[in-house]
């Protein structure tokens, strides 16, 4: 057979395969059992599924109100006819959460996160994840965090500087956008404490590579984004025609690749010097290791009581750069301005706040006396509670389980269930937000914002699987987030040295504010889509009498 007869039967062969996969996946939801009779809406369109609303509404009111109408255990229409299962049923999460090999990462996202990040932790599943997961777990201590406490402070001060000098130029009060401000704020925080690397992304007339390599890959908003994805995830022959969105991800995840690389040699080759000096007694280690969460990666990647099996490569430590730069800035920083959005919106819970914060005699807290402070404790958690950044997690099924459930169910034929049987490859999304806010578990002001509810919780909120304080913000089991307790001290820093320096007010009226729906949440305003995503406040400097 010449070339063009095997390309017309390798042709011929992903066409059959595609059409195969496409009447399956259409059909399945007809045929295969399991769903069939579980509540939920009727199939809005062939295409989206019942998931267009989610893309562009407010995904957990859209929840909220599903649930409401078909019970605690309902599905609906994913992407191109596909059942998504959804459910508040405590135990059935729970289940989820632990049970992290079963519920992995669905398969689109992991083709999208390839793209962007590479194979880091955010990726890994399974072995590789549970190996990466070990080496990285010390770095993320409650000890390094201590640490990392006067970086964080450091650049809250900068951003006070940057703010101040806003209404030095523009007269007080002023209109800043508080979500850029923080956003640069938090990327430079990760540089510095995730690579000892600096953005200065203060600074207006500074450029930089890794940050531009960045922005270009969260720039990629376009809807074809969700369904390019989807469709190469049904059918992988699709991924080699060439998409000009997937080349614009790949020239920036080149960038990251080369710098993150460049430093991953630069701190192996620190942590070796370091390591020869000590044993030479001529220098202290501690002096010449640094504290950034990648040289102690490193370090413990090249402990030499690291069992050979579990080490990581060069490559998957290299990864973890763009993925600690994803994972840790925009949640932060988002999480810092929806803070700032509720204390405008509770303005004696932001003098309270404020009164706290001046009871310390420093501008320059460590951890332990952030961690002192019961009500900047309190306002950071109702934040987190609230406005929780991750909104839900996608996962599918790896096999056919049977999920328990703390309450039966019933199906549209009247059968009660007490448990939920789900089939191998189905899509399901984790209510992090849903049940944070969730009346029934955390009674009837479960909506407002209110600090003062941390003193006295419900005995119900026992039952959330959560790995922090109660709640879904930072997920659960062994995918919870690694990075919470430094984001923790992050945003009381953050919130120590603002509020002390200014006074809040929302600029637009609150029924403005609305949600950009994204992996994270990030504010916006109804009236001024064009301008993306803000928070804009109005600012005055505080004076103290
Ligand atoms: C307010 C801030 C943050 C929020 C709300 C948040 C939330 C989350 C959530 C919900 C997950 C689970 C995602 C899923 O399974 O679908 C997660 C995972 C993760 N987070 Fe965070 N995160 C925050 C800050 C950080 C920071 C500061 C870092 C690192 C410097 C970080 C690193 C990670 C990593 C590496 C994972 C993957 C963990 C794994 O799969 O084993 N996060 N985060």
């Amino acid at each position: 057979m010449d070339i063009s007869g095997v390309l017309v039967s390798l042709g011929s062969a992903s066409l059959v395969y595609a059409i195969w996969r496409m009447v399956r996946i259409v059909l399945r939801p007809y045929f295969s059992g399991s769903l069939r009779y579980v509540p939920g809406p009727p199939c809005a369109s062939f295409i989206y599924g019942n998931v267009k609303d989610l893309l562009t509404g407010d995904s957990s009111t859209m929840h909220e109100e599903l649930v409401e109408k078909y019970g605690h255990v309902i599905t609906y229409k994913g992407f191109f006819n596909m059942d998504r299962v959804y459910t508040t049923d405590l135990k059935a999460v729970n289940h989820f959460l632990t049970h992290s090999s079963d519920y992995q990462k669905p398969a689109q996202a992991r083709f999208f996160l390839s793209k962007m990040l590479g194979e880091g932790l955010l990726f890994a599943e399974g072995e590789v994840h549970r190996k990466q997961r070990r080496v990285l777990n010390p770095a993320f201590g409650p000890g390094q965090i201590r640490e990392l406490t006067s970086i964080f402070v450091q650049q809250a001060h900068e951003l006070r500087n940057f703010w101040d000098a806003q209404l030095s130029a523009l007269g007080e009060p002023a209109r800043v956008n508080a979500l850029d401000g923080l956003s640069k704020t938090t990327l430079n925080i990760i540089g510095l404490a995730g690579f000892n690397y600096t953005f200065d992304a203060l600074n207006p007339n500074k450029t930089n590579e890794l940050s531009d390599a960045f922005t270009t890959i969260f720039s990629n908003t376009e809807r074809e984004s969700f369904i390019w994805p989807i469709l190469v995830a049904l059918l992988p022959p699709l991924g080699l025609i060439p998409n000009e969105n997937l080349k614009r991800l790949e020239d920036a995840k080149a960038v990251m690749r080369r710098i993150g690389m460049q430093l991953v040699a630069e701190k192996k080759a620190s942590v070796l010097e370091a390591s020869a000096a000590e044993k030479m007694g001529s220098v202290e280690s501690k002096d010449l290791h640094g504290r950034d969460l990648l040289t102690l990666l490193i370090k413990a990647n090249m402990a030499s009581d690291l069992p050979e099996n579990i080490r990581l490569s060069d490559e998957d430590v290299l990864w973890q750069v763009p993925t600690f730069l994803v994972a840790g800035h925009e949640t932060t920083s988002s999480a810092t301005a929806w803070c700032l959005y509720a204390l405008t919106q509770a303005p004696e819970v932001q003098r309270k706040l404020r009164e706290e914060l001046f009871g310390l005699p420093t501008d320059l807290p460590t951890m332990d006396e952030l961690n002192s402070l019961p009500y900047l404790e309190a306002v950071v958690r109702e934040t987190l509670r609230l406005h929780a950044p991750v909104a839900q997690s996608g996962k599918q099924a790896m096999k056919d389980d049977i999920v328990p459930l703390s309450k039966a169910f019933t199906d549209t034929r009247g059968e009660v269930h007490d448990t939920l049987k789900i089939d191998k490859g189905t899509h399901l999304f984790l209510p992090l937000l849903v049940l944070n806010r969730s009346k029934a578990i955390w009674g009837e002001d479960a909506r407002e914002f209110k600090p003062e509810r941390w003193y006295s919780l419900p005995g119900t909120v026992s039952d959330i699987p959560g790995v922090w304080a109660n709640l879904l913000t930072f997920s659960g089991g062994p995918r919870s987030c690694i990075g919470y307790r430094s984001t923790l001290v992050e945003m009381k820093a953050l919130l120590f040295t603002l509020v002390r320096s200014f006074e809040f007010e929302l600029a637009v009226p609150p029924e403005e504010i609305a949600r950009q729906q994204r992996v994270v949440q990030r504010p916006m305003v109804k009236s001024e889509m064009e301008k993306g995503t803000q928070m804009p406040l109005i600012i005055r400097r505080h004076q103290r009498t």
